[in-house]
């Protein structure tokens, strides 16, 4: 009787591989029972991996990637943005973080002092004089410090040099403790917490940690400075505060010492708490307990500092200088002037907001993954990537272009009075709307969703209090009245018009927000509204709705 041949004997003969797997000709019934089972069993495995990977790829279809990429320039908020999604969406691990942040916002503390005493100090009349800038561009002016007429001296002075004299030193230490400058070293790791006496002693190659997945070891970029080429050697006429000849008030020159985290960076593990014992109260909060008690620990310096810090803060002759200089050191990134007694305290702890406030400058591109419910009862993964801005950090971008499915544009429009850190002779509003005309234009994000921050509204409301006009600064915004109503809406229509004249896709999924991302009640609200759009745009796309 004809039988079917079995599946594997219809391959051909020439196949070399089913001749093989032929079974012997004088195959007995009870071997090939053997066989045939065998053969059964292998295609029950084989059809069970079948199904898996089927499920594994409808599973990935149901549940898609949302790949979020936030722009604009240094300074926009970008990374602030990307601590109110995490607070918003992972607020365990943003909690957790909070702790490694203090030693950010010690250094951006003392770098505020810096830069008062710079501006104070008597040598930086004659840099004032000598800076002389010139606006490269038709449409907006450049009104820098160029004509500054310094009357104001401040009699206090040598004293709060001399008092502040030791946070020098604490500078380069926390600058130090922040970088990770032998990282071509991979087999260090790091210190579960940052080991103080380990850098007082004058220790420089701090020990370098491995990520997860091999992945490389934290790094902090410091820009070339005097601090981080004397490593903390001793205090010398040559590298006590201020800098004599160094960086002089005008912004560019000591903001361009920012210290900034690599995308590579895992510095947060370096400072995150470790090997302390953790009371059960604080276990959840990652906080070890005690480390006021390391004489080593900065705290130390700081609190001992605090009231000549103060003193130097609240002076009206520092205050007056500060204004004829045109210094608002409240607008910086980092401002911590106003709460010196509460984050100089031995015990402190850094909130929700010092976090939010706190400014690391961004190298290369950082990416943050969430698990966010997209309101069917299913969680998708975000992953969101945060850029450098700065303009030599840009050609970086490019290549999270091509699947991204949404960008975030920031736009401070309180900086309509700045200039780039990176180019004085561009107006920083100026930088931002060429930024957007190139995004909203490029051919590659044409399919991509944007949603636009016109960010620092706070700031800006700030400002145009204080009397600062937009006219002087924008000659195009001509006559209009210059409050907060007027300027929003001059802004909206600003950037709004340059999307609806020169999009590459008019119809995409496009919306203006005026924020403050520092605000996280209003962020909140505002992340769900983005939240909300990008998901409808995704579902749209892939054909689920
Ligand atoms: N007052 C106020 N400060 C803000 C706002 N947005 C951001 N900041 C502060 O501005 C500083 C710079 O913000 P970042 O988020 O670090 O800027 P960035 O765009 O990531 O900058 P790069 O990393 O250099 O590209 C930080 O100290 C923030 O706290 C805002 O809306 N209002
Ligand atoms: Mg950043």
């Amino acid at each position: 009787m004809a039988r079917p041949l079995e599946p594997n004997r219809r391959r051909s003969l020439s196949d070399p591989l089913a001749a093989a797997l032929m079974p012997p000709p004088n195959e007995s019934a009870a071997d090939r029972e053997r066989r045939l089972a065998a053969e059964s069993e292998a295609k029950r495995v084989s059809d069970g991996i079948d199904e898996m990977l089927r499920a594994e790829k409808k599973e990935k279809k149901a549940k898609p990637e949302i790949k979020i990429l936030l722009l604009g320039q240094s300074e926009s908020g970008k990374s602030t943005t990307l601590k109110q999604f995490q607070l918003v969406h992972a607020t365990a691990a943003f909690h957790a973080d909070r702790i490694a942040w203090r030693a950010v916002i010690y250094l951006n503390l003392v770098r505020s002092i810096r830069r008062i005493l710079d501006a104070v100090s008597p040598e930086s009349d004659q840099l004032d004089e000598a800076e002389d800038i010139s606006s490269t561009s038709p449409l907006f002016s450049i009104r820098q410090s160029s004509v500054v007429s310094v009357t104001t001296k401040v009699p206090k002075y040598p004293q709060y040099r001399r008092a502040l004299e030791p946070l020098k030193e604490l500078e380069e230490r926390l600058i130090r403790v922040l970088s990770s400058p032998d990282e071509d070293e991979p087999t260090h790791t790091s210190p579960a917490k940052p080991d103080w006496s380990f850098y007082a002693n004058g220790n420089f190659n701090s020990p370098v940690l491995i990520g997860k997945n091999g992945r490389p070891a934290p790094f902090i970029t410091i820009p070339p400075t005097r601090a981080s080429t004397s490593p903390l050697s001793p205090l010398s006429p040559s590298t006590s505060l201020p800098s004599p000849g160094g960086s002089s008030n005008s912004s560019s020159k000591s903001k361009n010492a920012e210290v900034s985290v690599h995308h590579t960076s895992n510095w947060k593990k370096a400072f995150s708490l470790g090997n302390r014992i953790k009371s059960p109260k604080s276990a959840h909060t990652n906080e070890i307990e005690g480390w006021w008690d390391d004489p080593n620990d900065p705290v130390h310096v700081l609190n001992a500092c605090a009231p000549p810090m103060l003193a130097l803060w609240k002076d009206p002759h520092v205050k007056q200088r500060l204004r004829e200089k045109q210094i608002r050191l409240e607008e910086s990134g980092g401002f911590f002037l106003d709460e010196i007694s509460r984050i100089t305290a031995l015990r402190y702890f850094p909130s929700d907001q010092d976090v939010l406030k706190a400014r690391l400058k961004t190298m290369g591109v950082v990416e943050h993954s969430f698990a966010i419910a997209d309101g069917q009862r299913r969680v998708i993964t975000w992953k969101v990537y945060d850029v450098g801005g700065a303009r030599n950090q840009r050609h970086a971008w490019a290549p999270y272009f091509e699947d991204v499915n949404a960008i975030i544009f920031l736009a401070p429009i309180s900086a309509f009075d700045q200039v780039l850190v990176e180019d004085p002779t561009v107006n920083r509003l100026e930088d931002s709307l060429m930024l957007w005309q190139s995004v909203v234009t490029n051919k590659l994000l044409s399919h991509v969703s944007i949603i636009l921050f016109l960010n620092k509204v706070d700031l800006l409301l700030a400002k145009l209090k204080s009397g600062v006009r937009l006219n002087h600064h924008m000659p195009q915004y001509g006559d209009r009245p210059n409050d907060y109503e007027d300027v929003t809406r001059y802004f909206l229509h600003k950037f709004g018009g340059i999307h609806e004249k020169l999009s590459s896709n008019k119809e995409r999924q496009f919306k203006i927000h005026l924020t403050s991302v520092t605000d996280t009640r209003r962020t909140a609200t505002i992340i769900q509204n983005v939240r909300d759009i990008i998901i409808t745009a995704n579902l749209k796309n892939i054909h689920l709705i």
